[in-house]
């Protein structure tokens, strides 16, 4: 059986899911855009061909790539898990009782694949048969969505977290975002590669309503040695950081998790979007947000069961002292104010570690890619300039799903 374990940020990367979208793409226009949370809307082709460059940079780098749609499609052959996908995806407080019925039912009919495609790029009224009626047929047009696209599932790195031993299936804090959990949900639960794994799922795996405590695997690094680095973001909520931390406590898989303050904006909406580890002692950082002043707290089990939080002076000293490290290294992004504040929006911080020094980022950010090679890290590059109009770079791309410890 394979072994789910992720024991750092820049270990060994061995295995990791992506998602390579296209129906949820297609689908994004100009009115949508902004509530999908993409920026604009993106030539569908290159963005696939964009991600293909990177997926396959990934394996010739050695790293197993498992592709999201692939294990949607094979949980789907799972009775059981395509009930429970139906039931949920389109549920009866959705539709109505009688016309969920009917959609459920025809969309069981559908071949894995169609419905994979389905419950990742969303499902108009236009694409159900003439003899599905309904007072909700009758009132809406044939381009409306009976199940909105998810284009985010791009970003793999936020719906679910693998942190050492075990995952967060994390409940996201956008409405445009949730659905994505239920479908992780049931891979984690059913598809054979996790179905009998001995995994935790520290938080997040039931069906309930988190309010919020939400929590999105962006805002999570792996600093490995025990350590867990969380940001408290516009996504990732104190609530949420108080219940995943409990869980790895009690597991005993971290024994020291730090917890910093980020604005709440969507230029840094996730910490991965300011901070990645690249190397043992080596952070890049946006220097405008991942300040010395920044708030931050260590939190380590009381002995009692509940968590002892100890404010520190900053989060480098708080790292440092984690890690045992003398000094921690920081790389920031390249270029002058302008450059910076405009690579930085580009993902030029948001970068996937491989191994200790080698990442992968986007080619354009190219003051900050020089200031990574002048300090000794390799970049492999990846072209960006329609998947970066999700706002996501090579880290928010990926879930690693195996990777070694440092
Ligand atoms: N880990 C990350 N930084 N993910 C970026 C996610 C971007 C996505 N459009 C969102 O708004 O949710």
């Amino acid at each position: 059986m394979k072994k789910h374990y992720v024991g750092s940020e820049i270990g060994q990367l061995r295995s990791v899911m992506l998602h390579r979208p296209n129906l949820s793409l297609k689908r994004l226009t100009p009115s949508n855009c902004q509530e999908l949370l993409f920026d604009d809307v993106l030539s569908v082709e290159r963005a696939g061909e964009e991600h293909d460059v990177f997926s396959n940079l990934l394996r010739q780098q050695g790293v197993e790539v498992l592709l999201l749609g692939d294990l949607l499609t094979e949980t789907l052959d799972i009775t059981e898990a395509r009930e429970w996908l139906l039931n949920t995806q389109i549920s009866d407080y959705r539709l109505g009782p009688s016309f969920a019925r009917d959609v459920r039912a025809w969309l069981a009919e559908r071949s894995f694949r169609e419905l994979a495609n389905y419950l990742t790029g969303g499902l108009t009224y236009g694409e159900i048969p003439e003899v599905i009626k309904s007072i909700s047929v009758e009132t809406h047009d044939a381009n409306d969505f009976i199940m909105k696209p998810l284009p985010n599932h791009l970003f793999t790195r936020d719906t679910s977290c693998w942190i050492y031993n075990g995952t967060s299936i994390n409940p996201m804090a956008k409405q445009a975002r949730r659905r994505e959990t239920n479908n992780i949900r049931a891979i984690y639960r059913w598809h054979p590669a996790f179905a009998d794994g001995a995994f935790i799922k520290y938080f997040g795996n039931e069906e309930i309503n988190y309010d919020h405590a939400t929590l999105e695997g962006g805002d999570v690094l792996v600093l490995g040695r025990g350590t867990v680095l969380i940001g408290m973001s516009e996504r990732t909520t104190p609530q949420g950081v108080e219940f995943l931390v409990d869980s790895l406590f009690k597991h005993q898989q971290a024994t020291r998790v730090i917890a910093v303050e980020l604005p709440k904006h969507r230029s840094c909406m996730h910490l991965d979007t300011v901070m990645t580890h690249i190397d043992i002692d080596t952070f890049s950082v946006y220097p405008e947000v991942v300040r010395s002043d920044v708030q931050c707290w260590t939190l380590t089990p009381d002995g009692h069961g509940g968590i002892k939080r100890v404010s520190e002076k900053g989060l480098v000293y708080a790292i440092e002292q984690a890690l045992g490290l003398d000094q921690v290294k920081l790389i920031t992004t390249g270029g002058d104010a302008f450059e910076a504040e405009r690579e930085q929006w580009n993902d030029a911080n948001n970068v996937l570690t491989i191994r200790p020094g080698v990442v992968v980022g986007y080619e354009r950010n190219t003051w900050t890619n020089e200031k990574y090679d002048k300090a000794g890290i390799t970049v492999l590059p990846i072209p960006g300039d329609e998947l970066g109009r999700g706002r996501g770079g090579a880290r928010c791309m990926s879930c690693p799903l195996e990777r070694d410890g440092i």
